[in-house]
């Protein structure tokens, strides 16, 4: 059975319907077939040749060679392509994605190496695969086909692929925001990753729900530090720096930050998806006004809805010692913060020297800054309504609601060019999935991946229409 059976059937015809019938089903066909390939080639795309430009003009030969496409690096590893449409009065959009990756070992406890973008069981492995290959090949095989097809798009769009979003962006993004700034460039929304479809991780809600992030958290990671002069260890001082440094973290943990559940772009997350959850879930989540507090204390329970209640405290480094028989001079502890939209990185700040309350611990703020603004998702916001409609295109009877992202993406770079910022890919997430992102055993199904390219291929043509109609209702059925 090939690698993309399904694409004979219903799914892959329903996007070719508006192509040339059997013809362009072969060419898709083969073309997610050698995109596929290419993402379980993994080794080629989690290490540097990624970055290699001859890779991907090999991989999407008519997106390198077409007229439509100007294509320039960026800061050396980072994509910035300009696919021109035949309208220039409409205004452009643009898509983000990014080609690093996090480290993964060996050592642990994978099913499949890392590296080896092995299938199984229906999944290609592999770090990246979810995080966030899955959108670049999306993207480009999308881009493939359509420009193979010879339609072009009425509405100009930009792509653009960071080489670096898991240490901030700050060659890639950011100096994609500074050419495009510098060309006076103002984009109509942008889409980034930081969202999905949630199917079975909201307890109570019934069935899928795509939620598409009209923001993110801010963030924060703070150095703690304990110093005193080194002794010998026969004759230990009452306190250790790693006993206060260690009291200090602890006092952190036992005491997370205050719910804001209903505070934020959760609030109107939940409201839209309140018909959707079970009795008596669906009247709690009707009435946030009077429930948020009882809500907060159900999902604060699970770690992945916790990041929707609060700004969360994460000890992540801690390093002291230098040898077992000398009590350490010095001590040090890192915590990342993720900040509730509710609450500002000032906020956060004098809270934890609170908690703290230990003046021999030092606190430094090694970055941070504050949640992104909320874009708009009402029926007349043209992003958030299109990104709905290529959602319900492929999926009718998807429940459809703004989200927020509970980490952080490139997209927080280009608020300057737009004020319509989206967090979402259409991949179907399921219970365990969260623990992949960063974490063992990253896959992406075939159908994820397939939904990806399909995704992406019907945002292009939706994007086509000038203005929105009158009502929301209409939007879908264009
Ligand atoms: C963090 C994953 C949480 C998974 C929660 C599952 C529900 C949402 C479903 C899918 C969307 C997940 C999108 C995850 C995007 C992750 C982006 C990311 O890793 N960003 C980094 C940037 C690092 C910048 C330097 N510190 C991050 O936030 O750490
Ligand atoms: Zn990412
Ligand atoms: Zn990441």
């Amino acid at each position: 059975m090939g690698l993309l059976s399904s694409a004979g059937t219903g799914k892959i015809v329903r996007i070719v319907g508006k192509m040339d019938g059997a013809k362009y089903r072969d060419i898709l066909e083969e073309n997610l077939l050698e995109s596929a390939r290419e993402l379980r080639l993994g080794r080629r795309f989690t290490f540097q040749q990624d970055n290699d430009p001859k890779h991907k003009a090999k991989s999407f030969p008519t997106v390198f060679s077409s007229s439509k496409v100007k294509h320039e690096l960026v800061a050396n590893y980072s994509h910035l392509f300009w696919v021109q449409g035949s309208r220039p009065e409409l205004q452009p959009y643009m898509l983000l994605a990014h080609t690093d990756v996090v480290p993964a070992s060996e050592d642990d406890a994978w099913e499949v190496p890392p590296f080896s973008g092995d299938e199984k069981d229906g999944f290609i492995y592999g770090r990246g695969t979810m995080d966030d290959k899955g959108s670049v090949m999306g993207i480009l095989a999308a881009l493939e086909y359509i420009l193979m097809k010879g339609y072009t798009p009425q509405r100009g769009f930009y792509i653009g692929l960071g080489h670096d979003e898991e240490v901030h962006g700050l060659n890639g993004a950011v100096n994609i925001v500074r050419l495009l700034k510098e060309r006076g460039v103002k984009l109509l929304f942008v889409l980034d990753e930081g969202s999905a479809i949630l199917d079975g991780i909201l307890k109570g809600l019934d069935g899928p729900a795509a939620l598409i992030a009209t923001s993110e958290k801010g963030a924060t990671v703070l150095k703690l530090s304990v110093s005193m002069p080194p002794s010998h260890a026969s004759m230990p001082p009452r306190e250790t720096t790693i006993g206060i440094l260690a009291a200090a973290v602890k006092r952190l943990e036992e005491n997370p930050m205050k719910r804001l559940f209903g505070l934020g772009p959760e609030g109107g997350m939940f409201e839209h998806l309140a018909h959707k959850f079970r009795f008596p879930l669906n009247f709690v989540m009707s009435n946030l006004w009077l429930f948020a507090p009882l809500i907060a204390r159900i999902m604060e329970r699970n770690e992945t809805t916790n990041a929707f209640v609060r700004t969360t405290t994460a000890v992540t480094m801690f390093n002291a010692g230098v040898k077992e028989n000398v009590i350490a001079s010095y001590a040090e502890a890192f915590v990342n913060m993720r900040i509730h939209s509710a609450q500002t990185l000032k906020e956060v700040l004098e809270c934890v020297e609170s908690t703290v309350g230990d003046p021999r611990v030092k606190i430094e703020v090694v970055y941070g800054f504050d949640p992104l603004p909320i874009s708009p998702y009402d029926e007349t916001s043209f992003g958030f309504q299109i990104i709905k409609k290529t959602v319900l295109d492929m999926f009718p009877s998807m429940i459809v609601a703004p989200g927020m992202c509970i980490a952080n993406t490139d997209s927080r770079h280009f608020k300057d060019l737009s004020s319509s910022i989206y967090r979402f890919t259409p991949a179907i997430y399921k219970p365990g999935d969260a623990q992949r992102f960063h974490g063992i055993n990253e896959r992406t199904s075939r159908e994820n991946y397939e939904g990806m390219v399909q995704f992406f291929f019907r945002l292009f043509q939706n994007c086509d229409i000038k203005k929105l109609p009158e009502s929301h209702t209409s939007v879908h059925e264009l």
